[in-house]
């Protein structure tokens, strides 16, 4: 298996909140790898840092492949982009200084690898989120790439967008791409990933199975009243969808350790939140690859 990078001993502080403590791992050729971490524990960063969108304190990324290409896609995606997926990975692509012909020729490939052949005359503004996010992993695939960093890639889309998405993905890792992602919800990562990553207090450590992904987690949806706070429960949940119902209150869906759930609740129900579904995340007891 060869190594496309090494990230080796990187460090990150913001003023005095140390993110990041003496951290390294390797990325391989043809694999998808997850970054998992509770809300704040560095996962943005760590991406961000390989991206080369922001600097590392110390440490370094070392790349294995002779002018091997990152390509990263933000969290967020273009809400009102009045050009249709055509025009906007045109004009994309000619910012980056491609020529025109073999510019029309990637844009071609990639409405094909991405189903959106039938859509690419249609403006983005009319797009879902998850073919916002296509559009967004296309732009980074413009130029020639070898390993895709994805920020959150999959969150707030419903499964079937999550499962066409997960679908293109693993058709990218076939055609030779490698790609670094985070997520927070685990379970969507069983048919995705070879690898897990967590980040937890400011270390990463490989998960030698799915099962320690989601061991142990219960989800809770609960209704919340959007003028009260849930400073005081953050700690041990780990949110995973936030949506303003049509009442004015806040619904979230969220993560808890088995032994934290009976807290969890108690502290919810003492803040005036409606719980309207508690259900354990399933695990599956399929073993990773061990290399790290
Ligand atoms: N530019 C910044 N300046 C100061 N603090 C920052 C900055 N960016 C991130 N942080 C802090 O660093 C910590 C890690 O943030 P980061 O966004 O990397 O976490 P994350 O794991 O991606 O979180 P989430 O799952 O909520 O997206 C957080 O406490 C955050 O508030």
């Amino acid at each position: 298996m060869n190594t496309l990078m090494e990230v080796q001993n990187i460090s990150k502080q913001y003023k005095t909140k140390k993110v990041l403590d003496n951290i390294s791992f390797s990325i391989y050729g043809e694999e998808i790898v997850a970054l998992v971490g509770k809300n704040g524990s560095g996962k943005s960063t760590l991406l961000k840092i390989i991206g080369g969108i922001i600097d590392s304190d110390s440490g370094a990324v070392t790349r294995h492949v002779q002018s091997l290409k990152i390509g990263y896609v933000p969290e967020i995606t273009p809400s009102h982009v009045l050009f249709t997926p055509e025009e906007y990975l045109f004009h994309m692509g000619k910012i980056s200084g491609i020529p025109r012909k073999p510019l029309q020729e990637k844009i071609d490939q990639l409405l094909e690898i991405f189903n959106m052949l039938e859509a690419r005359s249609t403006r983005i503004t009319h797009f879902s989120k998850g073919m916002k996010q296509k559009i967004m992993i296309m732009q980074a695939m413009l130029e020639e790439t070898h390993l895709l960093i994805l920020d959150e890639p999959l969150s707030g889309l419903d499964p079937r967008a999550q499962n066409e998405l997960e679908k293109t993905l693993l058709s990218l890792k076939e055609k030779g791409y490698s790609i670094l992602l985070t997520c927070h919800e685990t379970k969507l990562l069983e048919n995705l990933v070879d690898r897990i990553l967590l980040i937890e207090g400011s270390q990463v450590k490989q998960l030698e199975s799915f099962s320690e992904a989601s061991n142990q987690n219960n989800q809770i949806v609960f209704e919340f009243p959007s003028h009260k706070s849930l400073d005081s429960v953050l700690s041990f949940i780990q949110i995973n969808q936030m949506r303003t119902l049509n009442n004015g209150n806040q619904e979230l869906t969220v993560t808890v350790k088995s032994r934290d759930t009976d807290k969890a609740l108690l502290a919810l129900l003492q803040h005036e939140a409606s719980i309207k579904e508690l259900m354990p995340l399933n695990s599956k007891k399929e073993q990773f690859h061990t290399h790290f």
